[in-house]
């Protein structure tokens, strides 16, 4: 075995080995891309079909093999309609380059630890009033069409701001809040659900809804449940939950802190102008 293994590696060139390397880390890559989100499923399906259609062939079962086979071509006929928001998750990581790095440069540093207080902050409140809120950040894909959808605010982010907008009586606390670098830009807005069969049947539509703008962006977005008091965050289709205050700056610092003398996107555009 070490022996047919050794005489292999005489035989392979470095292009050989740059191949193989490079479609490791691709699948590697794709792998962690879908772990947890719906997209998993498929791909398990997706394996077995072509193994049963591998054997079928193999083993000369040309009637079965033929229905494999057919079924295979219109599910990969399918598969770009139905796992559309992955794809296009998943293409705007790759324009990004955000394949080897994962930090976001939407905040400036300056705006980015006031802002992480005064969220926290609410948070806190929020969890203690068993609030039901829903705050999304926006990272580097835009959130306009979702942003649209709600009731247009745009002001500098404070912690009294973000809990009275979740108080039960404001007439903006059903949906989202769209938080955009130091601004919260909008609340009540409407956002899509996730279609993930895998989450627990416990958790209703305003867990699917974070989920949901989770994998058509980059966007990161925090729960906090109101029958619960339970706090969580979902990011790439993933979501955490049982958060506490600690654990969840440091997912936010982690996902959204840009690296020191950034300038945020927004103060960025405005030099360039
Ligand atoms: N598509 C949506 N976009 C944004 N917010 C939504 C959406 N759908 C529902 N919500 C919010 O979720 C609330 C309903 O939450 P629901 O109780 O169904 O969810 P949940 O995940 O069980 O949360 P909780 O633990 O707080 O009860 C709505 O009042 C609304 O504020």
């Amino acid at each position: 075995m070490v022996e047919r293994v050794m005489q292999l590696l005489t035989v392979l060139s470095w292009r050989d080995i740059l191949d193989i390397v490079l479609v490791t880390f691709i699948f590697y890559k794709a792998i962690i891309l879908i772990r947890g989100t719906r997209a998993e499923q498929l791909v398990k399906g997706l394996a077995v079909l072509l193994i049963a259609t591998v054997l079928s062939g193999q083993l000369g079962l040309a009637t079965f093999n033929w229905v494999l086979e057919s079924v295979m071509t219109i599910g990969l006929v399918a598969i770009p309609i139905v796992f559309q928001p992955e794809l296009r998750r998943g293409l705007e990581t790759l324009g990004r380059g955000k394949i080897f790095t994962r930090s976001s440069y939407l905040y400036g540093e300056k705006d980015f630890e006031p802002m992480l207080d005064e969220l926290i902050k609410a948070i806190q409140v929020l969890v203690k009033k068993k609030l039901g809120a829903l705050i999304v950040l926006e990272r580097e894909t835009g959130l306009n069409e979702f942003i649209e959808t709600g009731i247009s605010i745009d002001g500098q982010i404070s912690a009294e701001l973000l809990i009275n907008i979740f108080l039960s009586r404001s007439p903006l606390h059903d949906g989202a809040a769209i938080i955009r670098g130091n601004r919260l830009m909008a609340a009540g807005c409407y956002l899509p659900l996730t279609e993930n069969p895998n989450l627990s049947k416990e958790l209703g539509t305003r867990h699917r809804a974070a989920l949901g703008v989770s994998e058509h962006s980059d966007a990161v977005a925090i729960i906090v449940s109101e029958e619960t008091g339970v706090v969580s965050l979902t990011t790439n289709g993933k979501l955490t939950r049982y958060l506490d205050e600690k654990t969840l700056k440091q997912m936010l610092i982690n996902l959204c802190k840009p690296p020191s003398n950034t300038l945020s996107f927004w103060q960025w555009r405005s030099t360039e102008s």
